[in-house]
């Protein structure tokens, strides 16, 4: 494939700066990302990758398993020489000052071999321990002090609760302005998330019946097929809500549930996300029970593969109380949302891989067009993130022939089949955001701040009783509670992969 220049425009220079480059996030994601923006003309020959962790490595080494990473994201046999030829590596401990001297060095020379203006980027790919240690020492050996802008990029958890959240921001911001700060959390530049916007501020039929009057409830399904694979260190210390709920499960709520923003300036935007997550039901912990489940895996099936039990993945895990999965039901007690639940779920070793979102539309007083109580299908808009990224939307029409019963039918929008080319990768178009400078799709400070308060309840208490694990079958949909959580309240999670 030809290297394309999409644009006359100034594409952004900057040497990006890779802590904790030898890893399994550069490597998966962070190489083919800076690769696709390079051949696709988003960024142009003016960069440099500054490739740092303990492990001594040569430039040459590091250019090779650049290389593997790209051949095996990419699937791809093209000549790679000239992208990795931008790609240095230097032997770095985090925690040796001297260290901070010579990296300084090396970009500067960087800088003017490759032109980038003193533009700097440090993306902190690394175990989250030394964020605060490492902004610091940035700040304190004068790696901020170049002629063009420098800004941080922090890998998600930020914290392990509130109170630890608050210390880390605390260490960086000494360092740090707010808007030096790019938190990534990846669900924000998946295209379909992005779209989820779009969808509710760019349609009048949807936005005049986003609310409590026409909606009945929401479901946020994010199932995995994947178990806890090499992260059971990192995973059994986190698990699910941590992993996935206090950030992309309830980063999608808040983008289902915020205002529409008076601007598209990342403030407006951010703003009205705050202000959602501000509106979240604090539960009082003997209520955590009513609102919340958690499961972990046990062994089971999953297309056509044995798979063993989480705590049989790794001697550690031998008897944890960690959960692999979680289902929630999050109020929003503002006047758009009274009353509607928005139900989440997500977990490890369930049937499929899947993100999707179900609106669930009330159904109207009377409907005369189906015999059995049964049959009756409310209006559902499904969003559906990954794998298909596309939108399906559930209306009753008229059953062909004679009579006049309905039945349901789908209008859909599939993504892909109407652009015509794969969607860009989240961490590619984060990664381009944050070298034109825009934070939108980022989380603010006040955003993690409120779903750490929100978050930290549930998994009190949790703390404080031990669980009956394991739960659920690999393979399956989660615990049977994960249901009860619905038909409590008279409804049921959709399967609606199936039909699309
Ligand atoms: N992997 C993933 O899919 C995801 C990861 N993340 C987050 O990204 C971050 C990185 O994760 P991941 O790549 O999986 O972790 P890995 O354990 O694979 O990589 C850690 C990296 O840190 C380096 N390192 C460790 N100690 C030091 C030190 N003292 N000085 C310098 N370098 C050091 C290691 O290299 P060496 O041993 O050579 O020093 C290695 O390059 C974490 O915050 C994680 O939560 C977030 C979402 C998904
Ligand atoms: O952040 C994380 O996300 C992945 C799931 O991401 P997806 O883009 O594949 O849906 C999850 O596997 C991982 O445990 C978590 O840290």
């Amino acid at each position: 494939m030809e290297r394309l220049f999409l644009t006359n425009l100034h594409t952004p220079k900057a040497v990006i700066v890779i802590f904790g480059a030898t890893g399994d996030l550069a490597k998966r994601k962070l190489f083919p990302s800076i690769y696709k923006l390079y051949k696709s003309g988003k960024i142009g020959d003016d960069f440099a990758v500054v490739g740092l962790a303990r492990r001594p490595w040569t430039n040459e080494v590091f250019r090779t398993n650049v290389r593997e990473s790209l051949q095996n994201a990419l699937s791809m046999e093209e000549d790679t020489e000239e992208f990795t030829s931008h790609f240095y590596y230097h032997p770095f401990d985090v925690t040796q000052a001297e260290s901070y001297t010579e990296l300084n060095g090396l970009i500067t020379d960087l800088e003017s071999t490759y032109n980038t203006d003193g533009n700097r980027i440090f993306y902190l790919a690394m175990a989250p321990e030394y964020f605060g240690s490492i902004a610091h020492r940035l700040e304190e050996y004068g790696l901020k002090n170049s002629d063009g802008w420098t800004r941080l990029v922090i890998e998600k958890p930020f914290g392990h609760d509130l109170k630890s959240a608050k210390e880390l921001n605390k260490e960086i911001r000494v360092a740090f302005n707010e808007d030096q700060i790019y938190r990534i959390d990846h669900y924000l530049g998946k295209e379909m998330v992005q779209n989820i916007e779009v969808i509710r501020f760019a349609n009048g039929i949807f936005e005049h019946l986003w609310n409590n009057r026409s909606i009945s409830n929401v479901q946020i399904t994010s199932s995995e097929e994947l178990g806890v694979e090499e992260r059971a260190r990192y995973y059994d210390h986190s698990g699910a809500a941590r992993d996935m709920v206090q950030n992309h499960m309830l980063q999608m709520v808040a983008l289902l549930a915020m205002e529409p923003p008076i601007k598209l300036t990342t403030d407006e935007i951010r703003s009205e996300k705050v202000k959602a997550l501000r509106a979240l039901r604090q539960l009082e912990p003997e209520e955590v029970d009513e609102y919340f489940v958690r499961g972990q895996y046990g062994k089971g099936t999953i297309k056509g593969n044995e798979l063993v039990g989480y705590r049989e993945e790794a001697n550690e895990l031998h008897d944890s109380n960690t959960e692999t999965f979680v289902a929630g039901k999050v109020m929003i007690d503002n006047y758009r949302w009274a009353g509607v639940p928005f139900y989440i779920r997500t977990g490890k070793r369930m049937a499929e891989k899947c993100t999707k979102i179900v609106v669930e539309f009330k159904d109207i007083p009377m409907n005369l067009y189906y015999k059995e109580e049964a049959e009756k299908h409310p209006n559902l808009l499904v969003i559906n993130i990954q794998p298909n990224e596309g939108i399906t939307l559930y209306l009753n029409a008229k059953k062909s022939g004679m009579g006049s019963m309905a039945e349901p039918i789908q209008l859909s929008y599939t993504n892909n089949g109407v652009s015509g080319i794969n969607t860009p990768e989240a961490y590619e178009k984060l990664l381009f955001d944050c070298m034109i400078g825009d934070t939108t799709n980022f989380t603010h400070w006040d955003e993690v701040a409120h779903s750490w308060a929100f978050i930290d309840t549930v998994l009190n208490r949790w703390q404080e009783v031990k669980a009956d694990f394991p739960n659920y079958t690999s393979g399956s949909m989660g615990p049977d509670a994960a249901n009860q959580l619905l038909e409590k309240d008279g409804f049921h999670w959709w399967d609606v992969a199936k039909s699309e």
